[in-house]
Formats: C-alpha cells, sequence, structure tokens
C-alpha cells in the first residue's frame, strides 16, 4: 500500500478531477460515506461488546499494542468488519434482488425463493442509543464530515453539528454539504467559544483538520481539540487527527486522540509515524473513487511493508522457497565480524541470527583471545580469530584478517559488541574500502562510521546497509534524536539518496530507505522487542538474506520484516511481550 504526503494526496485528487473528470463533490460523498459506514460499524461493535455509550479508555489514548495496530489495519482496510458489515443482517429491501430457483443439484424445483440485500453497511443494530457530535473545520474535512452525519441521520443514528467557524465561511464543495445538511434538518449550533457541552453524545466525529492543515491548530480549533480529548467520548477522525501533521507523524499541541481514523484514498505518511500513529487509533483506509494506481503512474515510491509489497514491489520471495537440489553453498555464506571480551554476545546472536535467516554458512570472527572461550557455543558456527589475542578487544591490525576472510565469503556483517579502540575509523576504512562483498554496518560500528569522512573514501560496488537506531542516526546525520524522530521518513530517505546506502532507521515503524528513492515502513514487531541484542539478530538477519542472493533493498525490508514477525511469535510463546527476549527472536524465526 502507498503511503502519501499531503501535496502528493492534493496531486492526486486534482488528476482524479481533472483528468477523469470525477467531479470533487462526488470524492467527497464517497469519502464521506465511508467515514459513516466506518462509525456504524464501530458502534455496531461496541454494542456487540455490550459497551453502547461507555467511552474509550480515558478519552482516547492510542493502542499500545503495535502488532495489533498491523493486524487491524488488515483487516480494517480490505473489507473489514465481516460480522457487523456483511452478516447476518437479515432481509432487507430495495436493490440487489436476485431470484433464484431450482434446489441443490438441478433436483426438485423448490418455491422459488426472493433473496433480497440492503444497505447493510448503513444499518446500525442499536441507533436509538446513539448521538453524534460531528464537529466540522471550514474546509473539505469538514465537508466530509457533513456528508457523514447526513448518512449516520439516515441509518437512524442522531446527529449534532458544530462548526467550528460561522457556516457561511464554508466555500466550494463544503458549502454545498452545509446546505444540504440543513435542508434536511440537521441541529446545527456555532462553537461561541469556551468549553463546549459534550455530555449525553455517545462519541464524537473529528472533522475539524485534513491535509490542508498547517502548523498548530489555532484559536477556535484548538478549543474544540482540547475539549473534545478531555470529554472521554470515543473519537472518530476523518482522514487525520486534527493536528496532526499528515506527512512527519509530529502531533501539534492539541492534537486529537483518536479511537479511529478513517483514513481517505491512501495512507498519508503521518499516520504511520509516531507519535502520530499513537493519535490516530485503529487506522482504517477507505477507498473513494481516486484509482489506486494512479500512485504508481505518479512515480509515488513511499510503501507501507505489507507481504504484497514485499512481492510486488520489492520481488522477494515471501515464502523463501529453497531450491530442491541446493546445498549450503547454494545459499551464501557470511562473515561477522562482531563482539569482544565484555560483548561476545552480540556476536553470537548477529551470526545465529544469519543462520536461522537461511544462509548455508556463517563465520564468527572475533578477537583471538575469545576463541577458546567460545569453543562450541553454538555448533553451527564457523570460529575465526581477528587480532586481539592478548586482550581480547579489537585493533586496526585486525582489519586485514577481517578482509582476507571476507575475501572467500559472500557477506560482511560488522559492528555489533565490537566496542571503541585505537585506531577504529582506520580499520573502519580498511574494510570498508577492500572489501568486495554486501557490508552490513551496525552499532559501534556506526558510531564509528559517523566520526569519518566516508564521503571521500573509495566507492564501493557492493552495497552498504546502515542499520541504525534513532540515537546512531543522530550521530550519523549530525543532528539531535529530537530531529531524527521528528521525521523519520523524510530523513532517512534523503540520507540514503545523498549516502548511497540502503538505511534502516530503527525504532517503533522502523523505516527502511534505499539509494533509488524508494521508502518502506514496517509495522510488523511490538515494544517488548526494545530488549539488548534485539538489533544484533536484525543485523544477522539482513545479513543471512544477502548471502542468499537478495539485493540491499530487498534484504534489509525483508530482514526487518521478518525479525518483526518473529518477534510477535515469540511474545505469543512467552504469553507476555516484555519477556521477549533477543534469543527468542532468532528461536522464532
Ligand atoms: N480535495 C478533494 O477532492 C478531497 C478532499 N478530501 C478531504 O479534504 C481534506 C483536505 O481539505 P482542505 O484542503 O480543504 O483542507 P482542510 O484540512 O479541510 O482545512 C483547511 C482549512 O483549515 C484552515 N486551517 C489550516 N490550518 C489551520 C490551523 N493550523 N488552525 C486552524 N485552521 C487552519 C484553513 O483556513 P484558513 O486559515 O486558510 O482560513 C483551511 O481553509 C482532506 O483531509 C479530506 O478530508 C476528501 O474529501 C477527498 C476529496
Ligand atoms: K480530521
Amino acid at each position: 500500500m502507498h503511503l502519501v504526503t499531503a501535496e502528493e494526496m492534493r496531486r492526486l485528487d486534482c488528476i482524479t478531477i481533472d483528468r477523469l473528470g470525477i467531479p470533487a463533490v462526488a470524492l467527497m460523498e464517497n469519502a464521506g460515506r465511508a467515514i459513516a459506514e466506518e462509525i456504524i460499524a464501530f458502534c455496531n461493535r461496541r454494542g456487540k461488546a455490550g459497551m453502547a455509550g461507555a467511552p474509550r479508555q480515558g478519552g482516547g489514548a492510542a493502542h499500545s499494542s503495535a502488532p495489533l495496530d498491523a493486524s487491524a489495519w488488515a483487516a480494517g482496510s480490505a473489507h473489514g468488519e465481516p460480522a457487523a458489515r456483511s452478516g447476518a443482517r437479515g432481509v432487507a429491501f430495495a436493490a440487489g434482488a436476485t431470484l433464484r430457483s431450482g434446489g441443490p443439484g438441478g433436483g426438485p424445483a423448490s418455491p422459488p425463493k426472493l433473496t433480497i440485500s440492503g444497505d447493510a453497511a448503513l444499518m446500525a443494530d442499536h441507533a436509538e442509543s446513539e448521538h453524534w457530535l460531528v464537529l466540522v473545520g471550514k474546509g473539505n474535512n469538514g465537508g466530509d464530515g457533513l456528508v457523514a452525519a447526513r448518512h449516520l441521520r439516515e441509518a437512524g443514528i442522531a446527529v449534532s453539528l458544530l462548526y467550528a467557524v460561522p457556516p457561511e465561511s464554508l466555500t466550494g464543495e463544503a458549502a454545498l454539504q452545509r446546505d444540504a445538511a440543513a435542508a434536511m434538518g440537521l441541529p446545527a449550533a456555532v462553537h461561541g467559544g469556551g468549553s463546549p457541552v459534550f455530555a449525553g453524545y455517545s462519541g464524537i466525529l473529528d472533522a475539524l483538520l485534513g491535509t490542508g492543515a498547517a502548523g498548530a491548530p489555532r484559536g477556535v480549533y484548538a478549543e474544540l481539540i482540547a475539549a473534545a480529548n478531555a470529554s472521554g467520548k470515543p473519537i472518530v477522525s476523518a482522514d487525520i487527527p486534527s493536528g496532526l501533521n499528515a506527512d512527519t507523524g509530529e502531533t501539534h499541541e492539541p492534537c486529537i486522540q483518536a479511537s479511529l481514523t478513517v483514513c481517505l484514498a491512501f495512507l498519508k505518511r503521518g499516520l504511520l509515524q509516531y507519535p502520530g500513529a499513537g493519535a490516530a487509533g485503529r487506522v482504517v483506509v477507505r477507498s473513494i473513487g481516486i484509482p489506486a494506481g494512479l500512485a504508481r503512474e505518479e512515480g509515488l515510491s513511499a510503501y507501507w511493508l505489507t507481504p504484497d509489497v514485499l512481492e510486488g514491489v520489492l520481488g522477494v520471495d515471501v515464502r523463501r522457497r529453497r531450491a530442491p537440489d541446493g546445498h549450503k553453498g547454494t545459499y551464501g555464506h557470511v562473515l561477522v565480524a562482531a563482539g569482544s571480551l565484555r560483548m561476545s554476545g552480540a556476536g553470537l546472536l548477529a551470526a545465529r541470527a544469519s543462520l536461522r535467516a537461511g544462509c548455508g554458512l556463517a563465520t564468527w570472527a572475533v578477537p583471538g583471545k575469545l576463541l577458546p572461550l567460545l569453543v562450541g557455543a553454538a555448533p553451527e558456527l564457523m570460529l575465526a580469530g581477528a587480532g586481539g589475542e592478548a586482550d581480547g578487544t579489537w585493533n586496526a591490525a585486525a582489519a586485514e584478517e577481517v578482509l582476507k576472510l571476507a575475501g572467500q565469503r559472500d557477506v560482511l556483517a560488522i559492528g555489533p559488541g565490537i566496542g571503541r579502540f585505537e585506531d577504529d575509523k582506520a580499520w573502519l576504512k580498511a574494510i570498508w574500502e577492500g572489501s568486495e562483498c554486501p557490508l552490513v554496518v551496525d552499532a559501534d560500528a556506526l558510531n564509528i562510521l559517523a566520526e569519518c569522512d566516508y564521503g571521500s573514501w573509495r566507492q564501493r560496488k557492493a552495497p552498504v546497509i546502515l542499520t541504525p537506531h534513532p540515537g546512531e542516526m543522530a550521530r550519523l546525520a549530525g543532528v539531535q534524536t529530537k530531529k531524527v524522530q521528528r521525521d523519520r521518513i523524510g530523513l532517512a530517505l534523503s540520507f540514503a539518496r545523498e549516502r548511497g546506502v540502503t538505511l534502516v532507521l530503527k525504532g517503533a515503524h522502523t523505516v527502511i530507505a534505499s539509494p533509488d528513492g524508494r521508502v518502506f515502513v514496517n509495522t510488523t514487531g511490538h515494544p517488548g522487542m526494545a530488549t539488548g541484542g534485539a538489533g544484533d539478530c536484525l543485523t544477522g538477519i539482513i545479513a543471512g538474506l544477502l548471502a542468499q542472493g537478495l539485493d540491499g533493498a530487498q534484504a534489509a525490508a525483508f530482514g526487518v520484516y521478518l525479525h518483526g514477525l518473529a518477534g510477535e511469535k515469540a511474545a505469543l510463546l512467552r504469553d507476555d511481550p516484555a519477556s521477549v527476549i533477543a534469543s527468542d527472536i532468532i528461536e522464532a524465526l
């Protein structure tokens, strides 16, 4: 699924309107109807759970668990809520009548059976117990809310409108919807300042600000957002939570904390990036008549990383089929240069993870003094000494040994647990310039790299994959960590392009940026994976995939995806995400 910025969304809107001739008001109708359908499904779910009218915990804190987010999107973004939408809603009226005759298998004809289905998506189970307040902004987001209000009313749900600004200030399609709502007799008021009273409503539709918003919500908008959050009522946001930066995921002060966001046409980048991903609650992407193929035609290249994207965009065989006549040489040989006396585990984790990712062979290079201590640590691994005979730490001269070993292997992964040592920059430069296989750079090797002028080093032919966490990224980019987190997609993309590397920016919803301008956001995994050694496993997994012939972007994206999935599996086995440790991730691969 494509991810878009607000600007790109406007472009796709315009193309649909201008080139295809679909009127803007038709898109708005589709948008409003989709929002109404999702609110009705929300109400029906709530009704089934026996909580009609009850607010969501504490006024809409975000979903806390990433795996839930991912699966919720997977379910909701297609044609979710089967029970509520298409389930046994009984016989209805009007459209879609089909006549069936004849018994099963062409047997004796039973009396003709008339099957008629109605507009199930717009039927509320307990409409009488619902009363929604629609907060209407001045732009098209407000217009979407007005359309939704009409459909909710049609479903028998009481609806009231609260305009942020005098309705006369609405223009274009939004003004048309204002008039339609008025003609339908929907009760409306204009926010008069202060704190509006939300008692008596069962939910709030936030249609204040969408992709046309600029900066922090001002004046009456800020008042309404703060009051809605404080009300304790469930909030459904139209397109994006008002107060969210649709591109970066930054949340302004204040920003709606939604239970559900009905995102229109294309997934906005900001809904996948924290803290925005937290403010959005559950996200459902609904089609509104803008052809999905337009994004590809327009050359957009940011994606939510799903199996479809792995296969269709990146060309990865997600089933990881192996040749029936393959042997260990077919699947490549990884060299992991990692670990030192105090942090040998980092190297062990990376090397073991590379094997679990499916490479044929893995050699683990460590400072020589450690070799005898590691014999048998992982019988599947080959061991090699590289310097450090005296004290078990790395030294600059060890680069020569690493290069010799790398010359006979398919991939080199460096960094986990190596620490800092004298002349480590010379060590890294020698490896960077001297190795001819794909290179994965992690942990301390990234900190060393951040102090090097590697733009002036000899160009590498084989790909480089950097796997920084936000702190390491900050050092690499020479900015504050806060700035890294402010626009993770934007920063990863520009860094990958400028430096000609594949970048894996770790953290909640890891971003994978490729030097050719493609960017992928992963949502597998969970906060329990924030545990020592999890990053070392990822390094090993990516190296293991590279050894099997995947290119830099394929290995990085698929590696991140599998790593998260393994973390989810490990959490299920442990019954608690917080108990997951790095070895569990390897065992769950
Ligand atoms: N185009 C289409 O075909 C489709 C569009 N769609 C929908 O339209 C939405 C985008 O609509 P949009 O462009 O009208 O912008 P939107 O976010 O509603 O409001 C902008 C208004 O708010 C104001 N304002 C701005 N910043 C502010 C701030 N910080 N604090 C306070 N006020 C602020 C600003 O007013 P101004 O300050 O300029 O007077 C401006 O007029 C999109 O998210 C989707 O929901 C869908 O229906 C699909 C079809
Ligand atoms: K909104």
